[in-house]
């Protein structure tokens, strides 16, 4: 499946949007920036909105939760309209969870005390009769295993650590009982060790919600970790959306390029080598073994893997250390500037072909003579298999 492009405006939708999943048109001139965007995204899972600093991801965001009201404006969530011509439901009424890059937690109150907050605000909503009673309940022991703070529950928020602040933020944002939830750079006010505690929780997170979530961010590894839905955004515009491999491998878009391309892979559990601590993962075109225990027969895993990391040769590699090979299809070779192409391979049949991405030098890519349609063996350092989170069933 490929990057999809966006429908151009006018701003209504040619058909009646679907009962399933959010579908957004937001068009407007603020000052001198122009933004025009259009996206459907599934009902769950996370979908990130991801783009250069300035290219209106903030502002969409602040448009799905009614914060900003532009006049060409029309979304429809899981079937119900939050806008549409001069239909447009107050920002109070949204059953929205909005987690920002600062947590945003009352410093006078204890942890509980802000939890509590958000179950008063679904109660409220409840009440004004803008959510039905029983409508998608998230229970409070749920949210607060989830995301590990019951042992925060008596402290005050100037002692919790950034990473703490924001986990109890997000509980806070759940607790209120949203349809959506939306999250605004969550991680970026922290350092990289922060960073990496709160992810292990977004990735437990993100596979027991059953709302959609949208995920703001800059950093592409952190999408790569926890989105299955990307929407690539430059200049107020949608260059793609899609599911996350495929926009990653899109040779059309900028991501295939960068210095730091990488591939998503799906994988599933097939067994555990005791003898040498490594799992096997069934992916598309084969099996590969990566580091560790990482849970049960079926179960699935995501792996990252760099484009750097992708070596090709013409024959199955023998007399080599490197433990992973896959065949695999040369689709085509994009130059990268100066030495470097970047080879779009597919792994698997091609009913349910997957892409990986090879990064070599343009003096290889000759020496091995590849073209489209040939036959190759991707080497893959096993290093760069970097388990991610377990997929939703
Ligand atoms: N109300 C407004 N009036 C004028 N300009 C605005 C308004 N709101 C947003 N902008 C401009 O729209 C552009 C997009 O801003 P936005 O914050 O949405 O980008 P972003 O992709 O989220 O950026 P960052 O990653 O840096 O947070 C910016 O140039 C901003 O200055």
């Amino acid at each position: 499946m490929t990057a999809s492009q966006p429908a151009a405006s006018p701003l209504s939708f040619a058909a009646p949007p679907p009962s399933t999943g959010l579908s957004a048109r937001f068009a407007a001139r603020l000052g001198s920036f122009s933004l025009d965007c259009a996206f459907h995204l599934p009902g769950r899972g996370v979908s990130a909105l991801f783009g250069p600093s300035g290219c209106g991801k903030t502002t969409v965001l602040r448009c799905l939760a009614g914060l900003t009201r532009l006049d060409e404006g029309e979304l429809h969530v899981n079937g119900a309209c939050w806008q549409a011509g001069r239909q447009f439901m107050p920002p109070h009424q949204r059953p929205v969870g909005y987690v920002f890059q600062e947590a945003s937690l009352f410093p006078h109150l204890s942890v509980r005390d802000n939890l509590r907050y958000g179950l008063r605000r679904a109660r409220r909503r409840s009440a004004a009769g803008s959510q039905p009673e029983n409508g998608a309940a998230i229970p409070f022991d749920d949210v607060v295993g989830l995301l590990g703070i019951e042992r925060l529950f008596t402290r005050a928020v100037p002692q919790l650590s950034g990473g703490e602040r924001q986990r109890v933020a997000i509980g806070r944002a759940l607790l209120s009982q949203p349809r959506l939830l939306l999250m605004d750079e969550p991680l970026s006010a922290l350092d990289r060790a922060s960073k990496d505690d709160i992810l292990p929780y977004l990735e437990r997170l993100h596979d027991a919600l059953s709302i959609p979530v949208v995920y703001v961010s800059h950093d592409l590894s952190e999408v790569e970790r926890l989105a299955d839905t990307l929407v690539l955004m430059e200049g107020g515009r949608v260059l793609a959306q899609g599911p996350l491999p495929a926009v990653l491998a899109d040779p059309a878009l900028p991501l295939t390029h960068q210095p730091h391309a990488a591939t998503v892979l799906m994988g599933t559990i097939t067994g555990y080598d005791a003898a040498y601590d490594l799992t096997l993962l069934a992916v598309a075109g084969g099996t590969v073994h990566v580091p560790g225990a990482l849970g049960a027969t079926g179960a699935r895993r995501r792996l990252r893997i760099l484009a750097s990391d992708v070596s090709l040769g013409r024959q199955p590699p023998l007399d080599t250390s490197i433990l992973n090979a896959l065949p695999a299809r040369v689709l085509s070779g994009e130059p990268t500037g100066g030495h470097g192409v970047t080879v779009i391979l597919a792994l698997g049949e091609p009913a349910t072909e997957t892409r990986l991405l090879a990064r070599i030098s343009r003096k290889s890519w000759d020496a091995l003579a590849l073209r489209p349609g040939e036959a190759v063996h991707a080497r893959l350092k096993a290093i760069a298999l970097a388990p991610g989170r377990t997929d939703p069933l």
